[in-house]
């Protein structure tokens, strides 16, 4: 069977406290993270999804990228909210990377902090 000409990563962060430097941070480490790990540079990416919890407003994830990786800002980004769900894990920031890079195999999900409890498989 032929390799899909895409793959798809996902990631997870849980946010500490709803201010624009632990959202800036979330992003960053988690961003950077699932770069590392599947040794991919921004300019692979051709799409990114964010969902936020809705306790979360003081800062777009879409912003925060932007603010760390310059090379995004031609990338198309889309911020939603998560759905809600009872019991659902509060202050959660949810990535969703489409990268054409052929990466030859699966790529590698990233849950930090908090969010590791979501898929303890991919905790980092
Ligand atoms: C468990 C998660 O949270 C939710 C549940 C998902 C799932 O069941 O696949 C995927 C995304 C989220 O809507 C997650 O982010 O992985």
């Amino acid at each position: 069977m032929q390799s899909p000409t895409y793959t798809a990563l996902r990631g997870a962060i849980q946010v500490e406290h709803d201010v624009p430097e632990d959202v800036d941070n979330a992003v960053k480490r988690l961003f950077s993270e699932l770069l590392l790990v599947n040794a991919i540079d921004e300019t692979d990416i051709g799409m990114i999804f964010f969902t936020m919890t809705s306790d979360l407003h003081s800062r777009n994830p879409a912003a925060s990228l932007r603010k760390f990786f310059p090379k995004v800002s031609t990338t198309a980004l889309f911020c939603m909210q998560e759905a809600e769900i009872d019991g659902m894990l509060e202050k959660v920031i949810r990535i969703l990377i489409v990268t054409t890079y052929p990466l030859g195999r699966h790529g590698e999900n990233v849950y930090m902090d908090g969010a590791r409890v979501l898929r303890p498989e991919f905790a980092r």
